[in-house]
């Protein structure tokens, strides 16, 4: 018998079910013992206070984008849930509705010690009926990924679609994956025995799907060594495609293509962590660690290093040094070339006009404003809103309000009871076109005075 855990991975678009058939698998007996990994796309933790109260274990990512730092932090997490691998029988992994499950699911492939430990049972793919539609039109690319690696897909929010509306959405999945299970449902109610132990991800289908599928992903797109006499040197920058960028240094004590390959298996997982924020004009230390390079409000930036001795030292950068027109010149301006370089498969990209805003407030709202101004907002942006999610707390209640909004659908629910714990208020937009201090100025105009 395989020694494996069983992994199911839950994707699905934002607000699709995910969290609703999680909390359906949790509450069901069952007898499985399940740990729970939580990936959010906005940077403060909510989901773990929507998922039921559970003994379960509950791991949290939120540093992040699971497909982005896939090879990163889930393999530290798995490896760290492994050492308890004799208080749970398996994992329920579910990724942010912007994840592209491909990498996600190419981890436990490619990476030797968790292909050892763990196994992918399936990937099951919740899909909003009534809202899919729009985003399958609009090209988005989470999307088709969603639908096109899905084993098990269930077509949830039957009660907001009609018959018609349902058996066209299902043939239009069914073109974009013939091999899927498919399930209608409401409230996620497809039957768990069925989505469950489904026996194993189909590894042929999605190497058929995407031939690369098992070709490594990196966080960086470039690495290069170069052979530096003893001296003071700068890398100089021009604005590349984002504000900051990713950028570690390491010294090596070889200087070929294959060392910086060898290099990447291992620095990927440094490289994932967010890293030091560093300003133009400030030193870089060779220290193998992460540094974010702050690239706005000038055209071209510097950023020092001091060589003591003669040494050879690799860089990994988030983007091409075309990109960023990266140089490294000594005190007196001559440059200096990489000796070896290497391009990685870093092809994975989301679609940046989808950005989060998080908000965290003090205090308690004023119920009858707060939802005034929240049904206004939806109605009016709606279409740019893909969701929204809250736990607030409003005056005169004693127990949290859940808020949830899935474009402009709006629902408010009790919550656990604050108890002794003063109210705060944590909130997640995500959706195209924010405008994050208008958010913040209208809801503080919504709190208690
Ligand atoms: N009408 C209706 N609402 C549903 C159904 N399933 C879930 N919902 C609601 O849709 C909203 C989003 O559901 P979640 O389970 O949180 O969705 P999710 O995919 O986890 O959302 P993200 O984590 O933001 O991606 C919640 O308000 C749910 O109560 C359904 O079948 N019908």
């Amino acid at each position: 018998m395989s020694n494996t855990i069983p992994v199911t991975v839950l994707t699905g678009f934002l607000g699709s079910g995910k969290t609703t058939l999680l909390n359906r698998i949790l509450s069901e007996e069952h007898g499985l013992r399940i740990a729970v990994i939580e990936n959010e796309f906005g940077e403060i933790g909510i989901d773990q206070d929507l998922v039921i109260n559970a003994d379960e274990e509950i791991f949290e990512m939120n540093n992040g984008c699971i497909c982005c730092t896939v090879r990163g932090d889930l393999i530290r997490i798995l490896n760290e849930l492994a050492e308890r691998k004799d208080k749970f029988d398996r994992v329920i992994l579910e990724t942010t509705g912007m994840a592209d499950p491909g990498p996600v699911a190419q981890t436990f492939f490619v990476d030797p010690s968790i292909n050892e430990l763990y196994e992918l049972d399936g990937i099951i793919t919740l899909v909003d009926a009534k809202h899919v539609s729009m985003h399958l039109d609009d090209g988005t690319n989470e999307v088709m990924s969603q639908v096109g690696f899905a084993d098990r897909i269930i077509l949830n929010k039957a009660d907001l679609v009609t018959t018609d509306q349902m058996f066209d959405l299902k043939k239009r999945l069914q073109d974009m994956n013939k091999i899927a299970g498919f399930y209608s449902a409401t409230m996620a109610d497809a039957p768990i025995a069925e989505l469950l132990d489904i026996g194993g991800f189909n590894l042929q289908r999605a190497m058929d799907m995407k031939p690369n599928f098992l070709e490594p992903e990196y966080p960086f797109e470039w690495g290069g060594i170069w052979q530096l006499p003893a001296g003071q040197y700068h890398f100089k920058m021009a604005n590349g495609p984002d504000p900051d960028m990713t950028f570690l240094m390491t010294d090596v004590n070889k200087t070929s293509e294959t060392t910086v390959l060898d290099l990447a298996e291992t620095i990927f997982i440094e490289f994932s962590k967010t890293g030091e924020p560093i300003n133009h004009k400030q030193i870089l230390n060779l220290t193998n660690q992460c540094y974010q390079l702050q690239l706005e409000g000038q055209d071209m930036y510097e950023f020092y290093l001091e060589v003591k001795t003669p040494k050879d030292i690799a860089v990994f950068a988030q983007h091409t040094p075309e990109e960023f027109e990266l140089a490294l010149l000594s005190q007196d301006d001559t440059e200096y070339f990489p000796v070896a370089e290497h391009y990685f498969n870093a092809e994975h990209e989301h679609n940046d006009v989808v950005s989060s805003v998080s908000i965290e407030l003090q205090g308690v709202f004023d119920g009858d404003i707060i939802n005034a101004w929240l049904g206004i907002f939806l109605q009016e942006k709606g279409a740019d809103i893909y969701r929204m999610k809250g736990v607030l707390g409003i005056h005169d209640e004693s127990h949290r309000i859940v808020y949830q909004g899935v474009h402009m659908l709006l629902g408010a629910q009790q919550g656990k009871p604050w108890g002794d714990e003063a109210p705060t208020n944590k909130m997640v937009f995500i959706g195209k076109n924010l405008d994050e201090d208008y958010i913040r100025g209208s809801l503080e105009r919504c709190l208690y005075k």
